[in-house]
């Protein structure tokens, strides 16, 4: 079996190895648009030797943005930016990848380093977010989601569909909708958000249609030779995952039948139940959604260590390993992972100007 250095491909597509950075919000674009912030940051990252490089959730409308600092697709004016970020993540030697999102019941908050909250209504930047119901985050939350018409499920499917139509012009090779985190496609599939009485609540083939919907119609627009894959919450720690994960590992199948080549195994956090954090916590419910749907898997959380993530690859629990944290620590952490792992000249797997002083020159 493959290892964590070996490639992989999907589709028409072949990462260099299994390393893949994480998408991870840096809420610093102004209106959607790049700013100076991204352009280094994704650089860095591609040029420290991982296989994929997933840039953060990007809105597919202004108002699914997490944060007013979101970066987003839903505009021909964002393309050219994204685009700069997706050749230079391939000059680098990396596959460029983005994830598309929804923030539903979450989205027009400030950023976690100030606060996380909602914005104020008084505040000339909030916006009023919508979920499939009106039913708040927390129950003291000052103001509720306003529920989406039939009219509105419609228009952000179509966003998605646009937006990944985009993620395509900017030449990106990989595509990740994001489906977890409580965010809209995850508040649709949870029983604690979705109180729809139409085709869209109810049933579990009915707080799935929006995702099932969205991933065929993406993929009507996405290349079938490149990656469509989702990050998905199958977890909730609500005291039901076992029926959550059942229920996810039922959806994955109408995923996949729909066109998903790949699912990114995480978290619903749909409510603020607390996490019973791990080293790897994933990594086995990653691997029996790998055996029961068939679909290559990815995941991510606490995997800090280079043999363990080489293990999880070789014994077929995981295709692909997120990294994300180590990635901010360290944008050079696949040299140390290539170290860990006794990869000969480990050097190497950073580009030339930095491989060769690294490898050739004794250090002290
Ligand atoms: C409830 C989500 C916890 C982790 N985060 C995920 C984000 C995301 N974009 O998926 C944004 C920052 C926090």
């Amino acid at each position: 079996m493959p290892g964590l250095f070996d490639p992989y491909t999907l589709k028409g597509i072949t990462l260099r190895n299994r390393l893949a950075v994480s998408p991870m919000c840096q809420y610093m674009a102004r209106e959607g648009l790049v700013t100076d912030w991204h352009l280094p940051h994704y650089t860095s990252l591609a040029r420290g030797g991982a296989g994929l490089v997933v840039v953060e959730a990007t809105a597919v409308s202004p108002e699914g943005r997490i944060t007013p600092g979101d970066l987003g697709l839903w505009s021909d004016a964002h393309v050219q930016g994204l685009a700069a970020v997706a050749r230079s993540i391939a000059d680098a030697g990396a596959v460029p990848g983005i994830q598309l999102g929804h923030a539903g019941r979450k989205a027009g908050c400030t950023p976690p380093w100030e606060g996380g909250a909602p914005l104020p209504k008084a505040d000339p930047a909030h916006w009023e977010p919508i979920a499939p119901s009106a039913l708040p985050l927390i129950a003291e939350q000052p103001h509720l989601p306003r529920a989406m018409t039939g009219a509105d499920i419609r228009r952000v499917q179509q966003d998605f569909v646009d937006a990944a139509q985009r993620t395509h012009d900017a030449g990106f090779q990989w595509l990740e909708l994001h489906f977890a985190h409580g965010f809209l496609a995850q508040s649709f599939l949870s029983k604690h958000f979705n109180a729809r009485d139409d085709a869209y609540g109810g049933s579990l083939e009915n707080r799935a249609r929006f995702l099932v919907e969205t991933v065929a119609a993406v993929r009507q627009v996405w290349p079938a030779s490149l990656p469509l894959t989702a990050r998905l919450g199958v977890l909730e720690f609500d005291g039901d995952d076992g029926m959550n994960l059942a229920e996810s590992i039922e959806v994955l199948a109408h995923l996949k039948a729909a066109g998903l080549d790949l699912v990114d195994v995480g978290i619903g956090f749909s409510t603020l139940s607390p996490v019973p954090w791990a080293p790897n916590m994933l990594v086995p419910v990653a691997e029996r959604v790998r055996r029961e749907t068939g679909l290559p898997v990815a995941t991510s959380w606490l995997i800090t260590d280079a043999k363990e993530a080489d293990g999880f690859v070789r014994k077929g629990q995981l295709d692909l390993v997120m990294f994300a944290r180590r990635f901010l620590d360290n944008p050079h952490w696949t040299q140390q992972a290539a170290r860990a792992l006794d990869l000969p000249k480990p050097s190497w797997v950073l580009p030339s100007p930095y491989a060769y002083w690294l490898e050739n020159w004794a250090t002290p």
